[in-house]
């Protein structure tokens, strides 16, 4: 077992919408530099915070999904890497242990490289080991408050595309898995988009995919929702095919954990399904995602590697309110007969042409090109201006 404390919050999250501690900070107690998590396994039920003192406490953390989310992995890997380096571990092995903790989120891998190539170049220009730690810690502070403007931007943008997309206000908004601020260094990606619509009284219903098996949505998801006192209902991930067929859904808002140079769109499994959905029933598809997602050395969705997660995530119920539940086989409830098989990948492959548009804080691609991506990562991060270029980009 590694070696992660526990802090608990003040007060149970369940229920208590005031209650909130970051998904993850870095703190400098007496005993060492500590890199540390709000447990997202044990949500709604308890803010537990998991403090790692080492990077396989970190990589637990992790593969464990308690922390997770694209853009939150990067910066775990950015902190991991200045926890080893201010620890005295070996930086090269810990920077390779990071990076393969989860294969599928571009963003982790990115994460590692900046807060490695700080520390490195520290050394090379004859720093001391003190300033090189201090080089790589600057470097995974930078991307934490680059990762909170780009929330920033990406709602503004994404707010600006709903106005321009769907006639009046009164969105219906669904959404799957978890893309708030339990995935950020800010307030997120979708979820940030679904929060501004919602401050600007522009947010009707947000249906929220449960998002099986881990149950992102309904456990992360809603908890997001209720603080901030959204009209939100939760539903089965197979629900939401009567939902479009109702009428009930005006757009679709997901995150994305890799984009591949083509515009498919790695996300978590049940994604591709609803873009199906999406187009048959005529609704935008919005994926929101920064440029630290996008990934423009992987060609296309079929080169993106797609995590498969061990079965009994899906054979067994983990109760979250227990520390560690469902991290390990038979430490959760069976809900299928001793010895089945389950196939569980923890994302799915959305391609380009389903998409309506990709939201970040740059601005967006509609329709989504593989020109239209490398234009937008070439670009600083941009005010929100909605005029449709030329080129199939919004956005400024
Ligand atoms: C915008 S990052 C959130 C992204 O990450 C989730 O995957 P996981 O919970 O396995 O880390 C899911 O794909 C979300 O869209």
């Amino acid at each position: 077992m590694v070696d992660q404390k526990e802090n608990r919050a003040a007060a149970p999250a369940l229920g208590d919408a005031s209650v909130s501690v970051p998904a993850l900070r870095w703190d400098e107690p007496p005993e060492g530099p500590v890199v540390v998590v709000l447990d997202q396994t044990r949500l709604p039920v308890e803010e537990v915070e998991l403090v790692c003192t080492d990077v396989p406490a970190l990589v637990e953390a992790i593969r464990s999904l308690a922390v997770r989310g694209a853009p939150l992995l990067g910066l775990a890997g950015a902190y991991g890497v200045a926890l080893a380096a201010a620890r005295g571990y070996d930086v090269t092995e810990a920077a390779e242990l990071l990076r393969h903790a989860r294969p599928t989120a571009v963003n982790l891998e990115y994460g590692v490289r900046r807060a490695e190539r700080a520390y490195r170049t520290a050394v090379e220009g004859g720093a001391d080991e003190e300033r090189a730690v201090a080089a790589a810690l600057a470097e995974a502070r930078a991307l934490h408050r680059e990762d909170a403007e780009a929330s920033e931007r990406m709602a503004e943008h994404g707010l600006a595309l709903l106005g321009e997309l769907l006639s009046g206000g009164g969105y219906r908004i669904l959404t799957h898995c978890n893309t708030g601020a339990l995935v950020s260094g800010g307030g997120g990606t979708a979820f940030g988009v679904v929060r501004a619509a919602h401050r600007a009284g522009e947010l009707r219903r947000l249906w929220v995919d449960e998002t099986r098996p881990l149950l992102q949505g309904a456990r992360l998801t809603a908890y997001e929702a209720a603080r901030e006192g959204m009209a939100y209902t939760l539903l089965t991930d197979g629900a939401a095919g009567s939902l479009f067929a109702a009428g009930e859904v005006d757009a679709v808002l997901i995150g994305a954990d890799r984009i591949a140079a083509d515009g498919s769109v790695a996300n978590k499994v049940g994604s591709y399904p609803l873009a199906v959905l999406a187009r048959y029933h005529h609704v935008p598809f919005v994926v929101v995602a920064p440029v630290t997602t996008v990934d423009l050395r992987t060609p296309d969705g079929a080169s993106i590697e797609v995590e498969q997660r061990p079965g009994h995530e899906i054979t067994e119920f983990a109760a979250p309110s227990a520390p560690g539940a469902g991290t390990e086989a038979g430490s959760g409830i069976p809900v299928a007969p001793l010895g089945a098989q389950a196939y569980n990948p923890a994302f799915d492959i959305t391609p380009a042409e389903l998409i309506t548009a990709i939201v970040t804080e740059n601005g967006v691609a509609s329709p989504v090109t593989g020109d239209a991506l490398a234009e937008l990562c070439s670009r600083s991060p941009s005010p929100t201006e909605t005029s449709r270029s030329g080129n199939g980009m919004m956005g400024a």
